[in-house]
């Protein structure tokens, strides 16, 4: 039968219902998409910044950090930005000019003016702290470092920032801070969130132990294993982000590498009779001349050892390893110690325990020596065979090959691999198997590796005691579970409308 004309076949209702239904999802889901992209837009980030100056022995660098002002008390959001580094002597060189220790400064200052936003200039803090060789120059001569740290005060308070304080740290806060710094940088104060509930998953103590080497000083810092300690001066305690922490820390003044280098000179000086040593410490064909009296004008050594009869220190190398390591052995004294275990110097040293970040000194001389890598760490052996070799080449070839490098780093980095050795294998107890828990680190993500950046997150609060209250998810992912809950109830009841409702359309025979 032919159909009438002008009659177009009818939609059914339920067909019509669909692609209204249809329509709607797309919209709800067009809707779900944009809401949130929009939502999860980066809001313009209110960024604040901190500086710290690191008045060390041997020279100064200036730190800038930033950090999102929203987010201060999260772990981990503090990064640096900028180090500069001062040129010339630390200010504790300037004992004979203090006004001079003050202008070498103004470089990097200038340069973090740069770097902060001029807006931000005046509710930037800005921290001094000074190291070991001004704790030497306090030692030997009190009025003359609070010169010098009188001129640094006077010209950080010239600068547009806001000054916050100069100050001569102790040897343990230098440990602590170090402590705090890489393991702030490398996470291990995070909330482990749902781990709380597998305590089995997690280290003993989830932190990673600390060793400083620097010019004047050395520090080791680290968690460990016993509970009870022996010696109070030796210890810390720590609560952060609502966990405890028990730490055990110590400083050797007068161990940094450029000291510990006086000591041996000053001990071998002892067996010879008219100033010209023979130095295994040093390469075949390597000759130095010292004053006799900047060797004894220094608190490390001026009360132990004699002054001599001659003037001169001739310095020539000969490149033995072995004999090195033997003469740097004698500044260690193991001949007591009051406690069950000891470093040196009869120093509490508890057994060594966890992980290890070893930075400063130990980082660049190992690295000079290609010893870092960031996989798995160089066997003990290797690193000695290393330094073995490099000590053994001549000082003309050493020369030759590395003709960029400083000649007062170069011509030590033989004498410094094997103090490295000496300290961490004779000093400190790491053996063959220890050896390989110690990990030499430069930077952290953008973040030198030192004190600096513990000492301000502690003097700004920025390490809240207890965790602070957080939200179960981040607003991404609140918004995106949003969505897909959505999605799921429209087809959930996109099917039960089908399944119940059967539109004709979809029934057998109709389609
Ligand atoms: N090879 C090399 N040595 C460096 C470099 N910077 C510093 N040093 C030397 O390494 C040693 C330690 O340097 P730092 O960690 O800066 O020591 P510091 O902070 O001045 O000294 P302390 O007050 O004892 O902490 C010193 O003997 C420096 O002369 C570098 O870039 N390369
Ligand atoms: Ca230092």
């Amino acid at each position: 039968m032919d159909e009438p004309k002008g009659t177009k076949p009818r939609t059914s209702w339920p067909r019509k219902a669909l692609l209204i239904l249809g329509f709607l999802f797309a919209l709800a889901v067009i809707a779900l998409v944009a809401m949130a992209v929009s939502q999860n837009k980066p809001l313009p980030k209110n960024i604040k910044y901190g500086i710290v100056l690191d008045a060390g022995s041997s020279h100064t660098n200036l730190y800038v950090y930033e950090w999102p002002a929203e987010k201060e008390n999260d772990t981990g959001v503090v990064h640096q930005v900028e180090v500069c580094k001062v040129e010339g002597l630390g200010i504790s060189g300037y004992s004979q000019d203090p006004e001079k220790a003050g202008l070498s400064l103004q470089h990097c200052v200038k340069r973090a003016q740069e770097v902060v936003p001029e807006q931000q200039h005046r509710e930037t803090p800005v921290y001094l702290g000074a190291t070991a060789g001004m704790r030497l120059l306090s030692l030997q001569n009190r009025s003359i470092a609070d010169r010098v740290l009188s001129a640094v005060k006077k010209m950080l308070r010239s600068s547009p920032f806001n000054f916050q304080g100069a100050r001569v740290i102790s040897g343990q806060e230098e440990g602590a801070y170090g402590w705090i710094t890489i393991n702030y940088l490398l996470g291990n104060f995070k909330q482990p969130g749902w781990r709380d509930f597998l305590p089995h998953l997690r280290s003993s103590t989830g932190t990673s132990g600390a060793l400083d080497l620097g010019g004047a000083s050395t520090q080791i810092t680290f968690v460990p294993d016993q509970e009870a300690t022996e010696s109070q001066e030796n210890s810390l305690h720590f609560r952060l982000y609502g966990k405890n922490y028990n730490v055990y820390t110590h400083s050797f003044l007068c161990y940094g590498k450029d000291q510990a280098l006086r000591l041996k000179l000053a001990s071998d000086l002892q067996s010879t009779r008219n100033g010209s040593l023979l130095d295994p410490c040093f390469h075949p064909g390597y000759l130095r001349s010292m004053n006799i009296s900047d060797l004894y004008t220094n608190p490390c050594i001026a009360n132990g050892e004699q002054p001599l009869p001659f003037t001169q220190l001739h310095l020539r190398g000969n490149g033995d390893y072995k004999r090195c390591r033997m003469t740097i052995q004698k500044i260690f004294n193991t001949s007591h110690c009051p406690y069950s275990s000891c470093s040196f110097n009869g120093i509490f040293l508890p057994p060594l325990q966890g992980e290890f970040g070893a930075f400063s000194a130990f980082y660049f001389v190992m690295n000079f020596l290609n010893l870092t890598t960031e996989k798995s760490p160089v066997p003990l052996d290797k690193v000695t065979s290393t330094v073995e070799t490099f000590c053994s080449r001549s000082w003309h070839e050493v020369k030759a090959e590395f003709p960029k490098v400083k000649e007062k780093y170069l011509s030590e980095y033989c004498f410094s691999g094997t103090y490295i050795l000496s300290l961490l294998e004779n000093g400190y107890g790491f053996t063959m198997e220890k050896w390989q828990s110690i990990q030499f680190l430069g930077k952290i993500g953008s973040s030198d590796a030192g004190w600096t950046l513990g000492y301000m997150l502690n003097l700004t609060n920025m390490i809240p005691a207890e965790k602070p209250p957080t939200r179960p998810l981040s607003h991404a992912s609140y918004v995106g579970l949003m969505v897909f809950c959505s999605l799921v109830l429209v087809a959930v009841l996109l099917l039960g409308w089908l399944t119940f409702h059967r539109p004709k359309c979809l029934q057998k025979g109709l389609i």
